[in-house]
């Protein structure tokens, strides 16, 4: 495979915090790929050594086979950050320009305009007056000045209204389709699901999952068995079941996932469990994401 990113055992202490256990990943030439995961998963600082700003306490990370801080890796990288600073006292096309020069091969100036929405007006704009919007489509701009092969934007769509993120996805689709290899970090598995063919799910500084959405999807969205039960019921007798794979409660229901709903039920008569209010259903995705990445019985 040509392998654009490569992660081998990496490990990231910080003084107190161990915030990437461990974590071993490649990725191919042309790979849409999403990091996704909650809060403290650790997808910043993996981001961060995948760019070459931190450095692993241990472990390996290459990017086209070198090491990422190389001169001639960085300009085959093109990056959008959370924090977006920008050049004051310059104008949006003086920045462009400048930042441009610095590449090989830059992509011209009207290309940049046409893939990121940046306007005549916007062009014209003095950095530091930029709104929000304008600055985040500057960065993007900025992050495919050098025409890169791989792209890594940390959180994206953060901040971005609905227009704004249709656009950002249809470029990230058209740069795909140029065979350009894309990852990107996001709290949400439906922007995992609609932009990326490969997920990877960090928790707890770890990769739980990695796979096609439709993978992802299959193996959290399971069937499921729920009920209501006086909470003092003990359900020692469920847990112990090998056709059950995860019991969990949300909202006063108790959850119980099996591939064999039958089963379920069957368990819960001769069981006598005292389950009232029963209802079988297909696990939601959006609740299957959040359990899994919330520390349950079983992790993937
Ligand atoms: N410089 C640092 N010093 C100490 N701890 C850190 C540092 N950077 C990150 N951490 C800790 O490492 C863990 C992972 O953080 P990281 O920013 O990588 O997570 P994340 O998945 O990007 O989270 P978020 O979605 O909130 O941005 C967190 O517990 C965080 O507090």
């Amino acid at each position: 495979m040509n392998e654009v990113v490569k992660l081998t055992n990496v490990i990231k202490s910080f003084q107190h915090k161990t915030a990437v256990n461990d974590v071993s990943f490649s990725i191919g030439k042309g790979e849409v790929v999403a990091i996704l995961g909650p809060n403290g998963a650790g997808k910043t600082t993996t981001i961060s050594m995948i760019l070459g700003l931190l450095k692993p306490t241990s472990g390996e990370v290459r990017l086209f086979n070198r090491e990422p801080q190389e001169r001639e890796v960085r300009e085959k990288v093109g990056t959008m950050l959370q924090e977006v600073s920008v050049i004051p006292g310059l104008k949006v096309q003086e920045i462009l320009e400048l930042i441009s020069s610095y590449y090989p091969k830059p992509l011209p100036l009207n290309e940049l305009v046409a893939l990121t929405g940046l306007t005549e007006q916007d062009l014209k704009t003095r950095a530091e007056r930029l709104s929000g919007g304008q600055k985040r489509r500057l960065s993007f701009a900025l992050a495919l000045a050098g025409d890169p092969e791989l792209i890594i934007f940390d959180e994206p769509t953060v901040g971005m209204d609905i227009t704004s993120r249709n656009r950002f996805w249809n470029t990230i689709h058209q740069l795909a389709d140029q065979g350009k290899t894309i990852m990107f970090s996001t709290h949400y598995l439906q922007e995992a699901d609609d932009a990326a063919e490969r997920i990877l799910l960090f928790k707890d500084g770890g990769i739980v999952a990695d796979g096609t959405p439709a993978q992802i999807k299959a193996r959290i969205a399971k069937q499921s068995v729920s009920f209501m039960v006086d909470p003092a019921k003990s359900l020692e007798s469920l847990y112990q079941n090998e056709e059950i794979d995860d019991i969990y409660r949300k909202n006063n229901r108790v959850y119980v996932q099996s591939a064999n709903t039958d089963r379920v039920l069957e368990l819960l008569f001769q069981e006598k469990i005292g389950a009232y209010d029963i209802q079988i259903e297909r696990g939601k995705l959006e609740d299957a994401f959040e359990q899994l990445t919330s520390g349950n019985k079983e992790a993937m």
